[in-house]
């Protein structure tokens, strides 16, 4: 798999702040890139960097493709949905995509975006009216207007409600399969772990873990969860297996299932309510930093 960003020892100096400290890591071509990590970790000052958008005080930024350092020309070449892009008012969604066209030499038949990002039941709404889900798809179109290699995604899905963020998720799939290469912030685990094919953790600037989701929990996780209704379970079975008790369900660390279920049988344990649950991003993220990645 070749490479399409190599970013080397960057470093991001404010005043005070060391907002980014020395990272390095490759964003491999057609892959979804996550760089995840919580509020105020660096994330946004990596890819305004990667984006041509500031300067790094130090360490280097390469588009393999062509071969050289980022600067601001590379705006042409890559697609960007900000995490606040003021929309115009009054225009309507396809006056918007017209609009945006405009700036760019090369853009994707409208025909094609239009169908890419789901818009064609909206397209002559002013977007002042538009829902949450609806704003984002036509920010999604409007980074994919120029027909971009690499895609820029900073919190895309931020305040939609469930269904919307699938939705979107969906989006984005269909986009990965045309072999583009995604850049991809998030703070919800569970979008990682849908989109993104490497991670990169980040917390206080610095990189704290990096693999694929499944490495990653891996590495760390070789148990699951087994909860159970407490009321279920007689008290020494909990003590002599040192279970534990929380929020009225016994929950069970075990890494081998089949042999925890047969213990609980030979007891006579129901199985009613029975939820088994495997380690997840979130639970790594707590585990590397002590702290949840939304709080
Ligand atoms: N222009 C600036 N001047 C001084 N400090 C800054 C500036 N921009 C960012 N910082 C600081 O750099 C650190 C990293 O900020 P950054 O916005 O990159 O984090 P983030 O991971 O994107 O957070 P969020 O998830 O909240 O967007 C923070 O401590 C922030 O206050």
């Amino acid at each position: 798999m070749s490479v399409a960003i190599c970013v080397q020892a960057l470093t991001k100096q404010y005043k005070d702040v060391t907002a980014v400290n020395n990272i390095s890591f490759d964003v491999k071509q057609g892959h979804c890139f996550g760089l995840l990590g919580p509020n105020g970790a660096g994330k946004t000052t990596t890819i305004e960097i990667m984006e041509g958008i500031i300067k790094a005080s130090s360490g280097s930024v390469v588009y393999q493709h062509h071969d050289k350092e980022v600067d601001h020309n590379i705006s042409q070449q890559i697609g960007i949905q900000f995490q606040h892009t003021a929309l115009q008012d009054f225009l309507t969604v396809k006056e918007t995509l017209n609009l945006f066209a405009s700036f760019y030499q090369d853009t994707l038949p409208q025909k094609q975006l239009i169908e890419l990002c789901d818009l064609s039941g909206f397209l002559d709404r002013d977007n002042r009216l538009l829902s949450g889900g609806q704003r984002q798809r036509l920010l999604l179109a409007l980074a994919l207007i120029n027909d971009p290699e690499i895609i820029f995604l900073d919190e895309p899905t931020t305040g939609l409600d469930p269904h919307a963020r699938r939705n979107f998720w969906q989006l984005i799939k269909n986009i990965k399969g045309q072999n583009k290469t995604i850049i991809l912030t998030t703070h919800y685990m569970d979008e990682a772990e849908q989109l993104c094919d490497d991670i990169v953790i980040m917390d206080q600037g610095s990189i704290i873990e990096t693999g694929t989701p499944h490495q990653l929990l891996s590495k760390h996780f070789q148990n699951v969860f087994i909860y159970l209704p407490e009321q279920q379970v007689p008290l020494k079975l909990i003590e002599e297996n040192q279970w534990v008790i929380l929020s009225g369900r016994v929950e069970i660390t075990t890494n081998n299932v089949e042999k925890t279920l047969a213990l609980l049988m030979e007891h006579k344990v129901s199985l009613d309510g029975l939820h088994v649950k495997s380690a997840n991003l979130d639970d790594l993220f707590l585990h590397l930093t002590g702290h949840s990645l939304r709080e």
